[in-house]
């Protein structure tokens, strides 16, 4: 029996984010929806999650110490990471302390998968190795001359990445002997923690990527209909759902997410992403959280990824999960420095069936997701098309 309680009252069931991005604003809504008390805590203030939560704080989540002082001072009944640098390590400390006082405070999905994917390597050698799914060929190198000797035996093109980033911070592609050397310097300078590990993968020549978000709750396992994708620099820019698929290649997909998600284990929103050529998939890595492309179901499914997940970590059902037809969402980046203004708002909503999402990141510097579109349509053309549409209505000046 799930028992949920009333907000700033000493029966409130509380969450806390850590990581307070866009996708945790959108999780902290479907949260306070069913009167869950949301702390929401970053690097930085006024994160779009911290808005609209009950209350928030700014610390160094890559702090142990930090973490650990955040979770006793809130003593929440959920912790859900919202990004992949955390210190980690607290959380799995923290996850075996709620055990050993018999507590049912939980990390979400656990702490395991928290720390396994919060590192490439924990999470690639997790599938490629105890687990033998196929990925692309790959090593890990801490030194320039053990990275020049890794691209030479994994052959180019490869794809240079540090093991702690995300949406391609720090990562590169490198098609040609000239742009060996770039590629480490862009990976020292560019990952969320620091200069450190890298990993050079092959290159996998595919026909297109998914993102197949596998929710595991209380009834088992639901997957929801895949997401195809398209990436610019390791950074999303364009998705919609469905992605055609064969019948193998998508029972392929599925198989290989249901391994991922029953050994990482918990209750919550998985973003497995595939390589598919053919009838041939390859697995990528996984958000153990709502994914960026899977903004998409905000407008495609009735209860959005968002949603799956909120109800997913409470211990909800999902009896089902309804599309609204085909659809697709277009990323809005904002480029230079300041604080975002949105024009043309009105112009950029006037089609039936396109919805829009304006974060409030309070500043850009350099380049940033600052909002997405979103549009259902008569088929996944007309609703890239539409999403690109709004998107390109909007205007958007830094002050
Ligand atoms: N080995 C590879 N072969 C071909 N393309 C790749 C490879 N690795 C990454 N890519 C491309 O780069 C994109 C980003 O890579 P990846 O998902 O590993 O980075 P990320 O920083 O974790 O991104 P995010 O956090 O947004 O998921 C992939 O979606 C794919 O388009
Ligand atoms: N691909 C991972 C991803 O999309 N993560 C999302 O981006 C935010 C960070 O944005 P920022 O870098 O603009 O602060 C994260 O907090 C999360 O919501
Ligand atoms: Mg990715």
């Amino acid at each position: 029996m799930v028992t949920l309680g009333t907000p700033l009252s000493p029966h409130a069931f509380r969450v806390l984010l850590l990581g307070s991005g866009e996708l945790g604003k959108e999780v902290a809504i479907e949260l306070q929806r069913f009167g869950v008390e949301v702390v929401a805590a970053d690097r930085y203030a006024n994160a779009p999650a911290m808005q609209i939560a009950h209350r928030s704080h700014v610390i160094d989540m890559l702090d142990g110490a930090a973490v650990r002082a955040l979770v006793e001072a809130e003593r929440p009944d959920l912790v859900v990471p919202e990004i992949e640098a955390i210190h980690t390590a607290t959380l799995v400390e923290l996850e075996r302390e709620f055990a050993e006082q018999g507590r049912a405070n939980r990390v979400i999905p656990t702490a395991r998968a928290a720390r396994l994917t919060m590192d490439r390597e924990g999470i690639r050698r997790l599938a490629a190795e105890t687990l033998g799914l196929p990925t692309s060929p790959y090593r890990f190198v801490d030194t320039l001359d053990d990275y020049r000797a890794a691209v030479e035996a994994i052959g180019l093109p490869c794809v240079i990445k540090p093991v702690m980033s995300s949406s391609g911070k720090g990562q590169s592609l490198v098609r040609t002997a000239a742009d060996i050397d770039r590629a480490w310097d862009y990976a020292q300078s560019g990952g969320r923690a620091g200069a450190g590990r890298v990993i050079v993968e092959g290159f996998v020549d595919f026909d297109y990527e998914i993102t197949l978000l596998t929710v595991r709750h209380a009834g088992g396992i639901t997957f929801c209909a895949p997401i195809g994708h398209t990436q610019e620099d390791g950074d999303y820019r364009e998705s919609w759902q469905p992605q055609p698929m064969s019948a193998l290649a998508l029972e392929r997909a599925q198989a290989q997410a249901r391994a991922v998600a029953d050994d990482l284990g918990g209750w919550g929103v998985f973003g497995m992403e595939f390589f598919v050529r053919g009838d041939e998939v390859w697995f990528s890595e996984v958000s153990p959280r709502p994914h960026d492309t899977g903004l998409v179901t905000l407008a495609g499914q009735d209860l959005s990824e968002f949603a799956l997940h909120a109800r997913a970590i409470l211990g909800l059902p999902i009896p089902v999960i309804r599309s609204r037809g085909p659809s697709a969402s277009c990323a809005v980046l904002a480029q230079g420095h300041g604080v975002p203004v949105f024009s043309g708002v009105d112009a950029a909503l006037v089609e039936p069936d396109t919805q829009l999402r304006l974060f409030g990141k309070p500043r850009v510097e350099g380049q940033r997701r600052v909002a997405v579109t979103l549009a259902v349509g008569e088929d996944v053309t007309d609703a890239r098309a539409k999403a690109c549409r709004t998107a390109a209505a909007l205007r958007i000046e830094l002050r």
